[in-house]
């Protein structure tokens, strides 16, 4: 392999006569004047004689031709391997044509590829074409784990990708980015399991219901178990808001979440919620305030003059206290305000904590939080403020030196479908709270890792913040513009997105100073939603038919002149709810698939 044509302190073409390229691998190149200098090949060809070198491509430049015949290449006979090369550091000069490039030993490339310590790193995936380098890699780094390509599952054999934890400090944010079935999921589900891996308290917003870890691949051998590293909570089930701990500001956000406020409805809430109010004082205080300006003053008195139990009293005195004291709030308002607030009461939100999932953190657990979408951004807009101004509180105190309330660990939050908590260009509830953390998460080790389908909807100051971004196939021209824009992609690998095939990847990462391109590791555990539909299908009718079979077997036989007794008899032993015609079907179909018999006897069939 040798340099060709011109070449620039950054860029070169490499040829080889038996030798083809493959895209991202490195090479040395041993100039003679500079020494060794380290190339990404960005850009890989053949050509032969059959089909000549094209008049409008880079590699046809009349430079390039000469030099390959002046050292010694027939450009008409030989097949000819050329590679784009970029400089991983730029030359002092231009590189020497004509210098002689050789595949790197580990140690030549060891600083480029490998950026923090096994134990401590997050062990994401294989850096793709670096197979002939890891061969006299450290043999404590190889073969980490398993590989999914091309159908089979092997162990890897290439330099791994590690993200040094350590890391996080500097750089503390990823984003994952990529189209419908480019491996995001996949990506994000490796993430989360190596954090578990490290014990580092992860809250995780799963709107898909799909992040559950107790389910191993079966392929893989020694998988781990990590049944125990997560803990799952639906909202309003397991956990939710405690009303009496909400500030105005709190409640705000959460009504707005169910639906936006009108600016009469939000300055309604600042006036009424009072400290100290329960789900039921507030909730009661707004009902007697709508039902007060519904019946007006003259009604009220006139109610009180007669004669009623006296808590009846005592409530029509309350109505005429509150519109005296609120007669200018609209009634359409407290209505808005009532039936927002009884949807959130409704869904459960207001009869748990956040107790459990601040207690899985403290585990050094995956807190798994699950729950429609908007009721996942009511809650987490509460619990994300919540958890990061008790992490905030507690290291402000510590850097002062007084220390007050208990310790509280740093952690990550992780989601998907990252666009919608943190939109471009419109407000939510919930972001607010990421783009602070986004900006200011790093003093206090809060980290973030955000993965959407869209990342042009992605607030721009949250993108910006991204520092890691892990960039998976992606077709769309708008995101491959902002992708572009975002990171330090070259513009070869831009033009490779769309066909990236799945759990391929591009790194953009400061710490390692350029795009790597990797191939995720395959997880050990699996999405709950892997089944495929139509196996689903085929199974749940085999089981269902088994458990027919076992239920009918148990009254067998069944004589059609009885069928009337048969069907009591089956309804009393199951849930089901039989009659004499869908019994009749049921018993017929067993009999066509081989399951029942049916035999004619003088007093009509009898199944057995
Ligand atoms: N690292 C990987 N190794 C092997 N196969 C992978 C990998 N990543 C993804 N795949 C394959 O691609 C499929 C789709 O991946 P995944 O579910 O992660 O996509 P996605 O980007 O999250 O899509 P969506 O956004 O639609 O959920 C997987 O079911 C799997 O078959």
């Amino acid at each position: 392999m040798q340099v060709a044509g011109i070449t620039t302190p950054q860029e070169v073409f490499v040829a080889s006569r038996d030798r083809k390229f493959r895209i991202n691998e490195l090479l040395v190149i041993d100039d003679p004047h500079q020494g060794p200098l380290i190339g990404e090949v960005v850009e890989a060809n053949s050509y032969n004689r059959f089909i000549p070198l094209s008049i409008e491509h880079a590699f046809s430049d009349a430079h390039v031709l000469e030099s390959l015949k002046s050292l010694g290449y027939s450009i008409d006979e030989d097949e000819i391997n050329i590679a784009k090369v970029k400089l991983m550091s730029e030359a002092s000069y231009p590189v020497t044509t004509g210098s002689y490039v050789h595949l790197p030993g580990f140690a030549e490339v060891k600083g480029f590829l490998i950026k923090g310590s096994r134990e401590e790193g997050l062990l994401l995936g294989e850096i793709k074409n670096t197979e002939e380098t890891a061969r006299s890699m450290d043999e404590d780094l190889k073969g980490l784990f398993y590989i999914y390509s091309a159908g089979k599952l092997d162990k890897t054999k290439n330099v791994p990708f590690i993200l040094d934890l350590r890391s996080f400090q500097q750089y503390p944010h990823i984003g994952i980015f990529g189209g419908s079935g480019s491996g995001k999921s996949f990506g994000m589900r490796v993430i989360l399991e190596e954090l578990a891996k490290h014990n580092i308290p992860t809250v995780i917003l799963d709107p898909h219901y799909e992040m559950d870890f107790s389910e191993s691949q079966e392929d893989i051998p020694k998988a781990g178990n990590f049944k125990k590293a997560f803990s799952k909570f639906q909202i309003g089930e397991h956990i939710g808001v405690e009303f009496l701990n909400l500030s105005k500001r709190d409640l705000l956000a959460l009504l707005s979440a169910v639906s936006p406020l009108s600016e009469a409805m939000s300055s309604a809430v600042e006036v009424l919620h009072r400290r100290g109010d329960t789900y039921l004082s507030f909730s009661s205080r707004l009902d007697d305030l709508a039902q007060a300006l519904e019946m007006g003053r003259s009604k009220i008195d006139n109610a009180l003059r007669q004669d009623m139990e006296p808590s009846e009293r005592e409530r029509f005195r309350r109505m005429r206290e509150l519109l005296e004291d609120y007669q200018n709030i609209p009634l359409p308002s407290v209505q808005g305000i009532a039936w927002r607030l009884r949807r959130l009461y409704s869904s459960g939100l207001f009869s748990h904590d956040i107790k459990p999932v601040k207690e899985a953190m403290m585990q050094g657990k995956l807190a798994v939080i699950q729950g429609p979408i908007w009721l996942l951004q009511v809650f987490s807009t509460y619990m994300l403020s919540n958890i990061y101004r008790q992490r905030r509180d507690y290291k402000d105190s510590e850097l002062k030196g007084q220390i007050q309330g208990d310790y509280f660990p740093p952690f990550v939050i992780a989601t998907d479908e990252a666009h919608n908590f943190a939109p471009k260009g419109r407000e939510t509830a919930t972001k607010g709270i990421i783009t602070e953390i986004a900006q200011e998460g790093r003093k206090y080790g809060v980290f973030l890792v955000l993965a959407t389908q869209r990342p042009t909807l992605l607030d721009e100051t949250v993108t910006a913040q991204l520092n890691t971004k892990i960039i998976f196939r992606t077709v769309r021209g708008s995101d491959i513009a902002t992708i572009t824009e975002e990171t330090d992609i070259k513009a070869e690998e831009a033009r490779r997105l769309p066909y990236l095939p799945s759990g391929d990847a591009f790194v953009s990462s400061p710490l390692f100073g350029r795009t790597v391109a990797i191939r995720v590791r395959f997880p050990y555990t699996r999405s709950p939603h892997t089944q495929n539909p139509i196996d689903e299908i085929k199974n749940h009718r085999a089981s269902s038919e088994e458990k027919l079979l076992s239920l009918i077997s148990q009254h067998l036989p069944i004589y059609a002149a009885n069928f009337a007794r048969a069907v009591e008899d089956i309804n009393r032993d199951s849930e089901e709810k039989y009659e004499v015609r869908t019994l009749k079907e049921t018993l017929d179909a067993l009999v066509e698939k081989g399951r029942l018999k049916k035999q004619p006897s003088p007093l009509g069939d009898i199944y057995m």
